[in-house]
Protein backbone atom coordinates (compact mmCIF):
# COMPACT_ATOMS: atom_id res chain seq x y z
CA UNK A 1 0.00 0.00 0.00
CA UNK A 2 1.87 3.16 -0.86
CA UNK A 3 2.19 5.86 2.02
CA UNK A 4 3.94 8.55 -0.23
CA UNK A 5 4.45 9.24 -3.73
CA UNK A 6 6.08 12.04 -5.30
CA UNK A 7 5.00 12.89 -8.41
CA UNK A 8 6.93 15.15 -10.82
CA UNK A 9 8.31 17.33 -8.26
CA UNK A 10 10.71 19.93 -9.48
CA UNK A 11 12.67 22.24 -7.17
CA UNK A 12 13.98 25.52 -8.68
CA UNK A 13 16.52 28.11 -7.18
CA UNK A 14 14.93 31.28 -9.00
CA UNK A 15 15.04 29.95 -12.60
CA UNK A 16 17.44 27.71 -11.94
CA UNK A 17 16.51 23.66 -11.66
CA UNK A 18 17.72 21.49 -8.93
CA UNK A 19 15.20 18.41 -8.59
CA UNK A 20 13.76 18.12 -12.25
CA UNK A 21 10.39 16.55 -12.42
CA UNK A 22 11.19 13.36 -10.52
CA UNK A 23 8.66 10.57 -9.44
CA UNK A 24 8.86 7.88 -7.35
CA UNK A 25 6.46 5.94 -4.40
CA UNK A 26 7.22 4.46 -0.13
CA UNK A 27 4.83 1.81 0.42
CA UNK A 28 3.88 1.19 3.63
CA UNK A 29 6.98 -0.21 5.95
CA UNK A 30 9.03 0.16 2.87
CA UNK A 31 13.08 1.08 3.33
CA UNK A 32 13.92 3.18 0.39
CA UNK A 33 17.83 4.66 -0.61
CA UNK A 34 18.26 7.81 -2.60
CA UNK A 35 21.86 7.44 -4.01
CA UNK A 36 23.90 9.85 -6.23
CA UNK A 37 26.89 12.10 -5.70
CA UNK A 38 27.08 14.75 -3.95
CA UNK A 39 25.01 17.83 -5.18
CA UNK A 40 22.89 15.35 -7.43
CA UNK A 41 19.61 16.57 -5.14
CA UNK A 42 19.30 14.12 -2.44
CA UNK A 43 18.98 16.39 0.26
CA UNK A 44 16.68 18.90 -1.55
CA UNK A 45 14.72 16.17 -2.53
CA UNK A 46 13.53 15.25 0.83
CA UNK A 47 13.75 18.74 2.44
CA UNK A 48 10.78 19.27 -0.23
CA UNK A 49 9.02 16.11 1.05
CA UNK A 50 9.47 17.78 4.49
CA UNK A 51 8.70 21.20 3.45
CA UNK A 52 12.05 22.32 4.91
CA UNK A 53 13.32 24.16 2.17
CA UNK A 54 15.51 26.93 2.11
CA UNK A 55 13.23 30.30 1.30
CA UNK A 56 14.84 30.80 -1.65
CA UNK A 57 13.96 27.64 -3.40
CA UNK A 58 10.48 26.84 -5.06
CA UNK A 59 8.67 23.29 -5.23
CA UNK A 60 6.44 21.99 -7.67
CA UNK A 61 4.81 18.55 -8.27
CA UNK A 62 3.06 16.82 -5.82
CA UNK A 63 4.08 14.86 -2.80
CA UNK A 64 1.39 13.16 -1.79
CA UNK A 65 0.96 11.71 1.63
CA UNK A 66 -1.98 8.51 2.29
CA UNK A 67 -3.36 11.10 -0.70
CA UNK A 68 -3.31 14.19 0.28
CA UNK A 69 -0.79 16.77 -1.30
CA UNK A 70 2.15 17.73 1.92
CA UNK A 71 3.00 20.32 -1.10
CA UNK A 72 -0.62 21.93 -0.31
CA UNK A 73 -0.41 21.48 3.50
CA UNK A 74 -0.50 24.88 5.44
CA UNK A 75 1.96 25.87 8.49
CA UNK A 76 -0.57 23.97 10.84
CA UNK A 77 -1.24 21.01 8.93
CA UNK A 78 2.80 20.56 8.17
CA UNK A 79 3.47 21.13 12.12
CA UNK A 80 0.36 18.27 12.77
CA UNK A 81 2.00 15.79 10.27
CA UNK A 82 5.33 16.36 11.18
CA UNK A 83 4.71 15.95 15.55
CA UNK A 84 2.81 12.66 14.14
CA UNK A 85 3.43 10.75 10.88
CA UNK A 86 6.49 11.77 9.81
CA UNK A 87 10.55 12.20 11.12
CA UNK A 88 13.51 13.56 10.64
CA UNK A 89 16.79 12.61 11.23
CA UNK A 90 19.76 14.62 10.36
CA UNK A 91 23.65 14.46 9.65
CA UNK A 92 23.89 17.04 11.88
CA UNK A 93 22.20 15.82 14.71
CA UNK A 94 24.19 18.33 16.84
CA UNK A 95 21.05 20.77 15.15
CA UNK A 96 18.85 18.60 16.86
CA UNK A 97 20.29 19.95 20.40
CA UNK A 98 20.45 23.36 22.20
CA UNK A 99 23.57 23.01 23.74
CA UNK A 100 22.41 24.70 27.34
CA UNK A 101 19.56 22.05 27.65
CA UNK A 102 19.91 18.99 29.22
CA UNK A 103 18.67 15.57 26.93
CA UNK A 104 16.01 15.45 29.34
CA UNK A 105 14.40 18.97 28.58
CA UNK A 106 14.24 18.08 24.91
CA UNK A 107 12.27 15.25 25.31
CA UNK A 108 9.75 16.76 27.94
CA UNK A 109 9.33 19.91 25.74
CA UNK A 110 8.50 17.47 22.89
CA UNK A 111 6.40 15.75 24.80
CA UNK A 112 4.78 18.45 25.97
CA UNK A 113 3.24 19.79 22.54
CA UNK A 114 2.55 16.82 21.41
CA UNK A 115 0.65 14.63 23.74
CA UNK A 116 -1.20 15.40 27.42
CA UNK A 117 0.55 13.51 29.56
CA UNK A 118 1.63 14.58 33.46
CA UNK A 119 5.32 15.20 34.37
CA UNK A 120 5.96 11.90 35.67
CA UNK A 121 4.79 10.57 32.49
CA UNK A 122 6.75 12.47 30.73
CA UNK A 123 9.90 11.23 32.30
CA UNK A 124 8.93 7.74 32.37
CA UNK A 125 8.14 7.91 28.46
CA UNK A 126 11.56 9.47 27.78
CA UNK A 127 13.34 7.43 29.71
CA UNK A 128 12.19 4.42 27.54
CA UNK A 129 12.55 6.50 24.40
CA UNK A 130 16.33 6.40 25.51
CA UNK A 131 16.09 3.14 26.59
CA UNK A 132 15.00 1.63 23.37
CA UNK A 133 18.30 3.29 21.27
CA UNK A 134 20.15 1.55 24.23
CA UNK A 135 21.06 4.45 26.25
CA UNK A 136 21.04 4.68 29.85
CA UNK A 137 18.11 6.64 31.79
CA UNK A 138 20.56 8.61 33.12
CA UNK A 139 21.33 10.68 29.99
CA UNK A 140 18.39 11.70 30.77
CA UNK A 141 19.64 14.51 33.32
CA UNK A 142 23.14 15.17 30.49
CA UNK A 143 23.84 17.70 28.45
CA UNK A 144 24.32 17.15 24.86
CA UNK A 145 28.09 18.10 25.13
CA UNK A 146 28.41 15.17 27.61
CA UNK A 147 27.24 12.80 25.26
CA UNK A 148 29.49 10.66 22.15
CA UNK A 149 28.71 11.65 18.93
CA UNK A 150 27.32 8.35 18.30
CA UNK A 151 25.20 8.42 21.85
CA UNK A 152 23.54 12.13 20.47
CA UNK A 153 22.46 10.33 17.25
CA UNK A 154 20.89 8.10 19.27
CA UNK A 155 19.06 10.33 21.47
CA UNK A 156 18.11 12.20 18.18
CA UNK A 157 16.62 9.15 17.04
CA UNK A 158 14.77 8.21 20.20
CA UNK A 159 13.27 11.85 19.95
CA UNK A 160 12.41 11.71 15.87
CA UNK A 161 10.15 8.12 16.68
CA UNK A 162 8.61 9.20 20.16
CA UNK A 163 5.61 9.74 18.44
CA UNK A 164 5.93 6.46 16.32
CA UNK A 165 6.26 7.90 12.76
CA UNK A 166 4.74 6.09 9.92
CA UNK A 167 7.57 7.53 7.28
CA UNK A 168 11.27 8.37 9.05
CA UNK A 169 13.15 10.59 6.36
CA UNK A 170 16.52 10.00 7.02
CA UNK A 171 19.78 12.26 5.77
CA UNK A 172 22.30 10.77 6.13
CA UNK A 173 21.97 10.06 9.68
CA UNK A 174 25.31 8.13 10.32
CA UNK A 175 27.77 10.59 8.19
CA UNK A 176 29.71 12.38 10.67
CA UNK A 177 29.92 8.86 12.79
CA UNK A 178 33.03 6.79 13.20
CA UNK A 179 32.23 3.28 11.19
CA UNK A 180 31.44 1.19 13.97
CA UNK A 181 28.91 3.93 15.40
CA UNK A 182 27.45 4.06 12.00
CA UNK A 183 27.36 0.28 11.68
CA UNK A 184 25.08 0.62 15.17
CA UNK A 185 22.71 3.19 14.01
CA UNK A 186 22.02 1.53 11.31
CA UNK A 187 21.19 -1.52 13.21
CA UNK A 188 18.65 0.33 15.40
CA UNK A 189 17.04 2.12 12.83
CA UNK A 190 16.57 -1.44 11.24
CA UNK A 191 15.31 -3.01 14.70
CA UNK A 192 12.97 0.04 15.12
CA UNK A 193 11.40 -0.81 11.55
CA UNK A 194 11.02 -4.00 12.44
CA UNK A 195 9.48 -3.27 15.66
CA UNK A 196 7.09 0.05 14.13
CA UNK A 197 6.21 -0.84 10.64
CA UNK A 198 7.44 2.51 9.96
CA UNK A 199 9.02 3.17 6.13
CA UNK A 200 12.31 4.89 5.29
CA UNK A 201 13.22 7.53 3.54
CA UNK A 202 17.32 6.73 3.45
CA UNK A 203 19.69 9.54 1.91
CA UNK A 204 23.06 7.68 2.20
CA UNK A 205 26.49 7.91 0.37
CA UNK A 206 27.36 4.46 2.04
CA UNK A 207 26.59 1.65 -0.61
CA UNK A 208 27.49 -1.77 2.19
CA UNK A 209 24.23 0.02 4.10
CA UNK A 210 22.02 0.49 0.90
CA UNK A 211 23.18 -3.42 0.40
CA UNK A 212 22.12 -4.82 4.14
CA UNK A 213 18.61 -2.41 4.73
CA UNK A 214 17.18 -0.87 1.30
CA UNK A 215 14.24 -2.59 -0.64
CA UNK A 216 14.00 -0.23 -2.87
CA UNK A 217 16.91 1.87 -4.39
CA UNK A 218 16.37 5.46 -6.55
CA UNK A 219 19.88 6.48 -8.09
CA UNK A 220 19.55 10.24 -8.29
CA UNK A 221 22.00 12.48 -11.01
CA UNK A 222 21.80 16.16 -11.42
CA UNK A 223 18.90 16.49 -9.81
CA UNK A 224 17.00 13.88 -12.04
CA UNK A 225 16.00 10.09 -11.06
CA UNK A 226 18.37 7.66 -14.18
CA UNK A 227 17.65 4.63 -12.21
CA UNK A 228 14.76 3.07 -9.65
CA UNK A 229 14.36 -0.54 -8.72
CA UNK A 230 14.19 -3.06 -6.39
CA UNK A 231 17.34 -3.72 -4.60
CA UNK A 232 18.87 -6.87 -6.08
CA UNK A 233 18.60 -5.30 -9.83
CA UNK A 234 19.75 -1.93 -9.39
CA UNK A 235 22.95 -3.62 -7.13
CA UNK A 236 23.67 -6.65 -9.07
CA UNK A 237 22.25 -5.34 -12.59
CA UNK A 238 22.53 -1.88 -12.72
CA UNK A 239 21.44 -0.93 -16.01
CA UNK A 240 22.78 3.03 -16.21
CA UNK A 241 25.88 3.42 -16.92
CA UNK A 242 26.26 6.44 -13.75
CA UNK A 243 24.95 3.56 -11.84
CA UNK A 244 27.50 1.39 -12.55
CA UNK A 245 30.26 4.29 -11.73
CA UNK A 246 29.11 4.76 -8.53
CA UNK A 247 29.17 1.22 -7.98
CA UNK A 248 32.62 0.86 -9.39
CA UNK A 249 33.70 3.83 -7.26
CA UNK A 250 32.34 2.16 -4.04
CA UNK A 251 35.12 -0.31 -3.73
CA UNK A 252 34.66 -1.43 -0.50
CA UNK A 253 31.16 -2.68 -1.26
CA UNK A 254 32.24 -6.34 -2.03
CA UNK A 255 34.52 -6.79 0.46
CA UNK A 256 32.11 -5.21 2.79
CA UNK A 257 29.31 -7.51 1.47
CA UNK A 258 31.39 -9.89 2.45
CA UNK A 259 31.98 -9.00 6.10
CA UNK A 260 28.55 -8.25 6.34
CA UNK A 261 27.83 -11.88 5.97
CA UNK A 262 30.67 -13.35 8.17
CA UNK A 263 30.66 -13.60 12.08
CA UNK A 264 32.53 -9.94 12.53
CA UNK A 265 29.48 -8.70 11.50
CA UNK A 266 28.78 -9.44 15.24
CA UNK A 267 32.07 -7.39 16.59
CA UNK A 268 30.44 -4.34 14.11
CA UNK A 269 27.43 -4.69 15.96
CA UNK A 270 28.14 -5.45 19.68
CA UNK A 271 27.05 -2.95 22.44
N1 LIG B 1 19.28 26.99 -0.93
C1 LIG B 1 19.91 26.70 -2.05
N2 LIG B 1 20.05 27.62 -3.02
C2 LIG B 1 20.65 27.33 -4.20
N3 LIG B 1 21.15 26.11 -4.50
C3 LIG B 1 21.04 25.15 -3.57
C4 LIG B 1 20.43 25.39 -2.30
N4 LIG B 1 20.46 24.24 -1.59
C5 LIG B 1 21.08 23.33 -2.37
N5 LIG B 1 21.42 23.86 -3.55
C6 LIG B 1 22.10 23.18 -4.67
O1 LIG B 1 21.28 22.11 -5.07
C7 LIG B 1 22.06 21.03 -5.56
C8 LIG B 1 21.63 19.74 -4.85
O2 LIG B 1 21.98 19.86 -3.47
P1 LIG B 1 21.69 18.68 -2.42
O3 LIG B 1 22.08 19.20 -1.08
O4 LIG B 1 20.32 18.18 -2.60
O5 LIG B 1 22.72 17.58 -2.91
P2 LIG B 1 22.98 16.13 -2.28
O6 LIG B 1 22.78 15.15 -3.37
O7 LIG B 1 22.15 15.97 -1.05
O8 LIG B 1 24.51 16.27 -1.91
P3 LIG B 1 25.30 15.69 -0.64
O9 LIG B 1 25.39 14.23 -0.88
O10 LIG B 1 26.63 16.37 -0.74
O11 LIG B 1 24.54 16.06 0.60
C9 LIG B 1 23.52 21.41 -5.30
O12 LIG B 1 24.06 21.88 -6.49
C10 LIG B 1 23.41 22.51 -4.29
O13 LIG B 1 24.48 23.43 -4.41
Amino acid sequence: MTLLSVQNLTVQAGEVPLVKGISFDIQKGEWLAIIGQSGSGKSVTASAIGRLLAPNLKARGKALYNGKDILQFGAKEMRRLRGTSISYIFQDYQGSFTPFHTIGRHFDEFLKAHFKLSKTQRREMAEQALESVGLKPEMYTRYPFQLSGGQLQRSSIALALLTKPDLVIADEPTAALDSISAFKVLRLLADLRQETGCAMLFITHDLRHVRKHADQIIVMKEGAVVEIGDKQSVLNQPQHPYTRALMAASPSLSAASQLLKGDDTACLYCN
